[in-house]
């Protein structure tokens, strides 16, 4: 976290926290125990503004429906017993009364033995009547009567009165959710007014000096606060009324009085940053202080979400979350919802599971319940769960996620080919029409667009070109983007495919060299020449990029033996190296054209990667994969590619 006012060191000195780690079922029950049986306030709610709340009460059927004996068809209302000879030979004829029973109507004259009265679908049955006969069954006769031609049951064609709902039958019961059907049966009973469970007030509170909302100007180091706005929006999605009340600074007394504040007008309190170890981690201090009982667990051994902490105060929930979004989210849905649905008078959240293969080797902590993130594709007989592997501090981890597998704490890791059951996010799993496993890049997102557009499911999962290539051998993938240089071949990706791969060319990047323009050292130079005037430069500090990457190749080239400050800078990206040039962590690196013009930088081209896909030839006739190369094809996509700075092939 950065400073603002004081100088604060980090991390903390006085290692004051987590005394004892619980396990995550150990930390659920003491919690739990804190807090329940509880008092569960309700209010009454309009039927039309109580959409998803819980019934606070059981609703007994105030009045039968129907209310009376109602006619299901349009026809005559007759006594069954007038028509028992009735047939083709032998026609009954009775004479109709002087009226017609239409829905809203109520009947005003009987039906005596011989008669019959004209009656709408919907309409009472009037006295003296226990059948209907449709009016298709019937012949006029003359002005005032009608001919019948076969018998009539008792009861034919009549709903009788309470046969759908019974007055005084249990028509809904406490903690039944209320959707549109059951809307639908209180509407049938005349109910206006439902009691229902209150929802929860939940005060969210984020902490940290680097946090900025949506819709302001990044500064310096700073971030968006993200899990503010995710934990605001999972309250309401789990029955809380959600209160975001802002981000807070890295300061005790601000916090303290922003918590008190947001618990006085609340049911429930969650926090999320400043739990773990750093100086700014102050909000645990402060529970202590806010009510008894007050902490019930600080850290739970699992990952992601180990800093996690419990508290009940003057038997009021308050939680802090982790400050990494994934473990925000993670422990939030696994140790908050039970909770919060219980206190909205919610049943527990029932998750959708698949059992999925691993396709790679998972390494888990020991002595931690890690529950790993995973995207899911089918595979040839089954389905195969992918580790989302961005880590807790990554926001796609847990949003582009189809659910998460669990590995149990006595475990060091998962082999590659275990099955393994998923837990689901979503209640059914949208297994996508094309998978796409290998190097990102963002002409990917242009060629894709129209198969989104067209209704497809694309799953794009970065792994980088070699892991790419694994999956495609696998036949875990319908694509593998990948740039990868053959040394002896001095060629790109041909020399990389084996049997049952095809390639199917991309496009060019032009891979050079960034800095930023106001920098005289460059101007007007080659690559050779540029990297030259770096070198003579004992303050010029370069950004390389990871060992297998094909621009370190092109860099190590270029250097000639040559280790200048920052050559142990090894990030894993494009992106990662214009940022480090943009926000002066170095002076020079190398990255592809789109990259350094998207961040403002100069650029001196050196030459030309290739970014290409090995097609597993297994899945080539699949219409998905036949809309992709269609679309790698078509004029649009490849004025798309040229248009952001690529080349296609
Ligand atoms: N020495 C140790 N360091 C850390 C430990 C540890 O045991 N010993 N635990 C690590 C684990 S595990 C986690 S998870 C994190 C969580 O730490 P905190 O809950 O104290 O969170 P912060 O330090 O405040 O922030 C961590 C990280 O998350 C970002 N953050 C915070 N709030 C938000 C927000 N609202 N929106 C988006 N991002 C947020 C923050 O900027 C940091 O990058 O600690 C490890 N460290
Ligand atoms: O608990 Mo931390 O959430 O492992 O990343």
């Amino acid at each position: 976290m950065s400073n603002t006012s004081t100088p604060k060191p980090s991390p903390s000195l006085d290692q004051d926290q987590f005394l004892t780690i619980l396990s995550r079922e150990d930390a659920l029950a003491r919690f739990e125990a804190a807090l329940f049986p509880r008092d569960l306030p309700s209010e009454p709610r309009r039927l039309d503004d109580a959409l998803g709340c819980a019934l606070a009460e059981d609703v007994v059927a105030p009045i039968d429906v129907p209310p009376f004996d109602r006619s299901n068809v349009d026809g005559f209302a007759v006594g069954s017993a007038d028509l028992a000879s009735a047939g083709e030979a032998a026609p009954v004829q009775l004479l109709l009364n002087d009226e017609t029973i239409a829905c809203g109507t109520a009947p005003t004259r009987p039906v005596l033995s011989g008669t019959a009265t004209a009656i709408a679908t919907g309409g009472p049955v009037p006295r003296g009547a226990d059948a209907i006969v449709m009016v298709e069954h019937t012949q006029p006769a003359g002005q005032r009567a009608i001919e019948v031609r076969r018998a009539a049951s008792p009861g034919q064609f009549v709903s009788y009165a309470g046969s759908d709902i019974a007055r005084g039958e249990a028509l809904l019961r406490a903690g039944t959710v209320i959707g549109s059907r059951e809307i639908g049966m209180l509407a049938a009973c005349g109910i206006a007014d439902v009691q229902v469970a209150r929802r929860p007030r939940v005060a969210i509170l984020s902490t940290g000096d680097e946090l900025v909302q949506p819709g302001e100007a990044l500064r310096p180091a700073a971030i968006y606060d993200t899990n503010g706005a995710i934990v605001t929006a999972a309250i309401a999605e789990n029955g809380g009324e959600a209160h975001f009340l802002g981000a807070i600074a890295d300061d005790e007394a601000e916090l303290e009085a922003a918590m008190r504040n947001a618990l006085a007008g609340s049911d429930m309190l969650v926090l999320s940053g400043g739990t773990s170890k750093g100086a700014g981690d102050v909000s645990h201090r402060i529970i202590a202080r806010l009510g008894k009982p007050g902490i019930i667990a600080h850290g739970v051994a699992l990952k992601p979400g180990k800093p996690l902490c419990l508290a009940v105060c003057d038997g009021k929930p308050v939680i802090i979350l982790p400050g990494f979004p994934t473990s925000a989210m993670f422990t939030f849905h696994d140790m908050i919802v039970p909770v919060l649905r219980r206190m909205a008078g919610l049943p527990p959240r029932s998750d959708a599971k698949v059992t999925a293969k691993v396709p790679v080797r998972i390494a888990s902590e020991l002595g931690r319940t890690e529950f790993v993130m995973v995207s899911l594709v089918e595979g040839s007989d089954t389905l195969i769960a992918y580790p989302s592997g961005k880590g807790s501090g990554a926001i796609t981890s847990f949003a582009q996620a189809d659910g998460f597998l669990k590995i149990d704490a006595l475990a060091d890791q998962m082999p590659a080919g275990s099955d393994t059951e998923v837990t689901l996010f979503t209640p059914h799993v949208r297994v996508p029409d094309l998978v796409i496993v290998g190097s990102h890049c963002t002409g990917l997102d242009l060629v894709t667009a129209p198969l989104a557009r067209a209704g497809l499911i694309v799953r794009s999962i970065a792994v980088g070109s070699l892991g790419g290539l694994a999956a495609a051998k696998r036949g875990e993938c319908d694509l593998a983007p990948i740039h990868l240089f053959d040394d002896k071949t001095e060629t790109y990706n041909a020399p990389y495919l084996t049997d049952g791969l095809e390639l199917v060319p991309g496009w060019r990047r032009m891979q050079g060299i960034v800095f930023r323009k106001d920098d005289p050292r460059f101007a007007g130079l080659d690559a050779q020449q540029a990297v030259r005037a770096a070198l003579a430069d004992p303050a010029c500090i370069m950004v390389n990029r990871n060992q297998g990457a094909g621009t370190r190749i092109l860099i190590d080239r270029l250097l000639a033996g040559s280790r200048p400050d920052g050559y142990w800078n090894q990030p894993r990206s494009h992106n990662a190296v214009a940022a480090a040039v943009a926000q002066h962590r170095a002076d020079w690196g190398m990255t592809i054209a789109p990259v350094a013009h998207a961040s403002g930088l100069g650029f001196i081209p050196l030459a030309e990667e290739h970014y290409d896909f090995a097609l597993v030839a297994a899945s080539k006739r699949r219409p998905a994969v036949q809309a992709f190369l269609n679309a790698l094809a078509s004029d649009e996509g490849r004025a798309a590619l040229t248009a952001a700075g690529f080349r296609p092939a």
